[in-house]
């Protein structure tokens, strides 16, 4: 089989990437990543303290900042059509079960980073109304002698019917909460819901405000994921659940083969054809490969102060999900 073309690159990049391993920046991170795309392959440990990794480039810490602004600044509009193309539409599957690993109860007040274009929000609204209607359902079938402007009431009034949910939605790029308040309105999404602009790493928000915690396909992108999963533990109450979607290692040897062969040479030219942009989507699929696996993501989590910290393969480990609880 032809190896795919960035990692044909990646190979011919392997002077500088030897030199160095961006993720030395970050405590926490163990030696065996990042990896190469086609399995673990431990990189020198040779590194400058402000060096970190953009996909398989090497940056400083202040650059990367700028570079992962500008690619969801460029692919915000195409955002998620690429999602549906590239995936099948197997992203909003893993969306709905984190939703479903979730289960919020009424009165939950989530925080969702790198929020987006609202997916985790959207999702979590519809769950709390769905699950606060059929409650109100049972309580007015239980309830003798309402009159019929009583029961009306029960379901015009808006805040009511999520059960005084709320979900903040935090995102550093503009373009991307843009989008996500368009598709707010055009999907009536009016009531539960507010939009923030802020940075993972720096959250503008009080301790011990939040009873649960999101990021799907956020973290990647991060500079100091310490310092975001620290964040995440501050803003959460005592009691309250991280939960992270997130790409991870393939645990499935002939998945895994496919997979690279998509990501690098599928992915890429999905990019270039849907959203004009190549470079976003090879960042994408490098950024995956950068990414620390299961066990060693979950010691991070535990690092910053989680407790009760598990993780769930979805899709042979194509993506997973890590729940912990500050306790
Ligand atoms: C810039 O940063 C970003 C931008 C974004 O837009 C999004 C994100 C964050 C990401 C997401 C929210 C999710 C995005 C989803 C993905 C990256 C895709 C994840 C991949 C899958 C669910 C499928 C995994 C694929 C496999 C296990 C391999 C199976 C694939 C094949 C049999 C095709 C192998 C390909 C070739 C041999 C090359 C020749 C083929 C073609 C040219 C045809 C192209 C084929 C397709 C479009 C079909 C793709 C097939 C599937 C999706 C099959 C699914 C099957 C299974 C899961 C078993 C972000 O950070
Ligand atoms: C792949 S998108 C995920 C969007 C959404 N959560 C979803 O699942 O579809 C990654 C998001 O992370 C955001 N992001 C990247 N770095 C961030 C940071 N330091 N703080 C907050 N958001 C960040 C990007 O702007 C982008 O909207």
């Amino acid at each position: 089989m032809a190896a795919p073309r960035s990692w044909a690159l990646w190979s011919l990049c392997g002077r500088g990437l030897s030199r160095v391993m961006p993720g030395c920046t970050i405590p926490g991170l163990r030696s065996s990543w990042p990896r190469s795309p086609l399995g673990a392959r431990p990189l020198s440990q040779e590194k400058r303290a402000t060096e970190t990794h953009f996909g398989f480039e090497t940056v400083s810490e202040e650059e990367k900042g700028g570079k992962v602004y500008q690619v969801f600044e460029s692919v915000a509009k195409k955002y998620d059509v690429m999602n549906d193309m590239m995936s099948l539409g197997i992203h909003r599957v893993w969306k709905d079960l984190l939703l479903w690993k979730m289960h919020p109860f009424p009165g939950t007040q989530l925080l969702d980073v790198a929020g987006g274009t609202g997916d985790i929000a959207f999702r979590f609204l519809n769950y709390v109304q769905a699950q606060h209607q059929r409650k109100q359902k049972r309580q007015l079938r239980a309830q003798q002698n309402l009159s019929w402007e009583e029961i009306a009431k029960k379901y015009q009034n808006e805040e009511d019917s999520l059960g005084g949910s709320h979900v903040m939605i935090c995102d550093i790029n503009k373009e991307m909460l843009k989008i996500g308040k368009q598709k707010a309105c055009a999907g009536g999404y009016k009531a539960g819901l507010d939009w923030v602009l802020g940075d993972a790493e720096e959250l503008p928000f009080d301790d011990d405000k939040f009873d649960v915690y999101t990021i799907a396909f956020g973290i990647r992108n991060v500079t100091h994921i310490d310092r975001a999963l620290q964040e995440a533990h501050r803003v959460l109450k005592p009691g309250g659940r991280f939960l992270c979607l997130e790409f991870s290692q393939v645990n499935n040897p002939l998945v895994s083969r496919l997979y690279d062969v998509y990501s690098f040479q599928v992915i890429p030219v999905l990019g270039e054809i849907i959203a004009g942009d190549w470079k976003s989507y090879q960042y994408l699929v490098e950024s995956i490969r950068q990414f620390p696996p299961q066990e060693e993501f979950k010691e991070m989590i535990e690092d910053a102060g989680f407790q009760k910290v598990t993780y769930e393969n979805l899709t042979s480990g194509i993506v997973a999900i890590h729940s912990g609880f500050k306790l």
